[in-house]
Order: structure tokens, then sequence, then C-alpha cells
């Protein structure tokens, strides 16, 4: 089943075309990435993609249906999840309650930060922590993880909220190379066991061409190629615009 259906969206800034007409799909269970060098549009497709910014034109479908334009909200009780690559964390929180603030911030309940919250759904977060291994860590602060547990906390408190789609601006930025990985072999477990379609932004080549099932190529606002990870290391535009010598390897 076609999740998310991209149909020719546009969004300039003044005389820049951030994005100038862009179309791309995902599928349940599938793994996209959506790749291309600086400024080339990678943001302001998430953005369009979330509604955090609205297209001059072209559409957004959820499953089919025409969500362009809609809001942010709307659009996650709809299922779109998105993690950025600045760490979205409350430091100052445990483990357990960040994810209890995603889950009332979901419901729509106050996201105040209180002692109610530490009340607030404590098995379905831990529920989430399990999926990402950190379920032996709920009392923690999170302001104590490493690096690469704190991104798997961003990982729960997105799942918490039952994602169809899930957007991941850079998720593996920052991380050891072992670390990138088994980050985005736990991504992949999850995208394909639940069927949530994935469409993630990423520098790491080595990430991209190795966990993502179709790869979008972006340059100036324009896809320049798409297709399956070999396809597009071996088309010629994409090496010349972007991969250079990385695709010799
Ligand atoms: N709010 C804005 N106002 C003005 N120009 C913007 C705005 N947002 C993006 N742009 C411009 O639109 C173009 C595309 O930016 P965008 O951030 O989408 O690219 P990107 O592919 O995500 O880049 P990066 O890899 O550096 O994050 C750039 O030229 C950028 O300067």
């Amino acid at each position: 089943m076609t999740l998310l259906a991209v149909d020719d969206v546009a969004r300039s800034f003044g005389a820049v075309a951030a994005v100038a007409g862009v179309s791309l799909t995902v599928a349940a269970g599938q793994r996209v990435a959506l790749i291309g060098p600086n400024g080339a549009g990678k943001t302001t497709c998430f953005n369009i993609i979330n509604g955090q910014l609205r297209p001059d034109r072209g559409r957004v479908l959820l499953a089919d249906q025409d969500v362009t334009g809609m809001a942010p909200r709307g659009l996650a009780r709809r299922g779109v999840g998105r993690t950025f690559q600045i760490s979205q964390t409350f430091p100052s929180l445990t483990v357990r309650e960040n994810v209890q603030m995603a889950l009332a911030a979901h419901r729509g309940q106050s996201a105040g930060v209180g002692r109610a919250l530490r009340h607030h759904d404590p098995a379905a977060a831990d529920a989430a922590l399990a999926q990402v291994g950190l379920a032996a860590d709920g009392d923690r602060g999170a302001g104590a993880l490493a690096y690469g547990d704190a991104k798997r906390l961003e990982l729960a408190m997105v799942l918490a909220q039952a994602p169809r789609l899930l957007l991941m601006d850079e998720p593996t930025a920052g991380m050891a190379a072992d670390e990138r990985h088994a980050l985005m072999d736990l991504v992949s477990d999850l995208a394909r066991g639940q069927g949530i379609g994935l469409l993630f932004t990423e520098h790491d080549m080595d990430v991209v061409f190795g966990h993502a099932d179709r790869i979008v190529v972006l340059d100036r606002g324009r896809v320049i190629a798409a297709g399956e990870p070999d396809a597009v290391r071996h088309d010629e535009t994409v090496r010349r615009v972007y991969l250079g010598l990385e695709a010799e390897a």
C-alpha cells in the first residue's frame, strides 16, 4: 500500500526555489532515503510532509487522503511521526517521563511538566522503551544518557505515538560508525515488523546504502534520480552531482 504520496510539491522562499516540483512515495514497511547536497531541499520537503510548511503547489497524500497543508498536530494524530537532528528530549526528566510527555502531547493533553506526568501511562511508556532496548533505563535521568541512548529515547518517544509514517532527520548524525548501524538496524526491524513507512535524510552514505530500500536524490529542489540503491549508486548524474568519489567505494 502506498502510505505516503508526495505529488509535485513546490515551495519558494523569495527568489529561492527550495523545492521545485518533487514527487515521491513511501509504502508501508518501506525505508526511503532522501539525499542530496546541502541546500538541496530535503528539510523543506520534510517540513511540507509533516505540515510545518504549506507548499506553494502540489499535494501530500497519506493513505490516499489529501492532507496538504494540515497542521503538524493533526498529521501526528493521523500517524506522522518525526525525529529531529537536534535532540528533542527533556534532560531534567527521567527517561520514562520523557516518553510519558510524548504520550500526553500526542493525546492532546496538557504537556506541562508536573508531578501528574509521573503517573501518566507508565506501562505504555515502558512498552515503547522496551522496543528500543531501554527497558531497564526508565528511572534514569535523560540528561545522563550516552548520545546513542538519547537517540534511542527519541525513537521511543515517537514510537509511543504509534506512527504509520516515520520521518527521521539525519538520525545518525554525531554517532560513531558502529552505533549508526545499530540504530538503523533497530529502526529497520521496527519499520518492517510494524509496517511503518520510513523516510529519512542522511549524509552518511554507508548508512544510506546499507539501510534504504529506495533512494531519492534531490539537487536544487528537484529529484535527479530515484530507485533502488544499486541503480542510484551507478547513476551518472548522481555520481557527478553528489556522490563523487564515495560512489567508487
Ligand atoms: N525559511 C527559509 N527562508 C529562506 N530560505 C530558506 C528557508 N528554508 C530553506 N531555505 C532555503 O531553501 C533551500 C533548501 O533548504 P533546505 O534546508 O530544505 O535544504 P537541505 O537539503 O535540507 O539542506 P541541508 O542538508 O543543509 O540541511 C536552501 O537554499 C535554503 O537556504
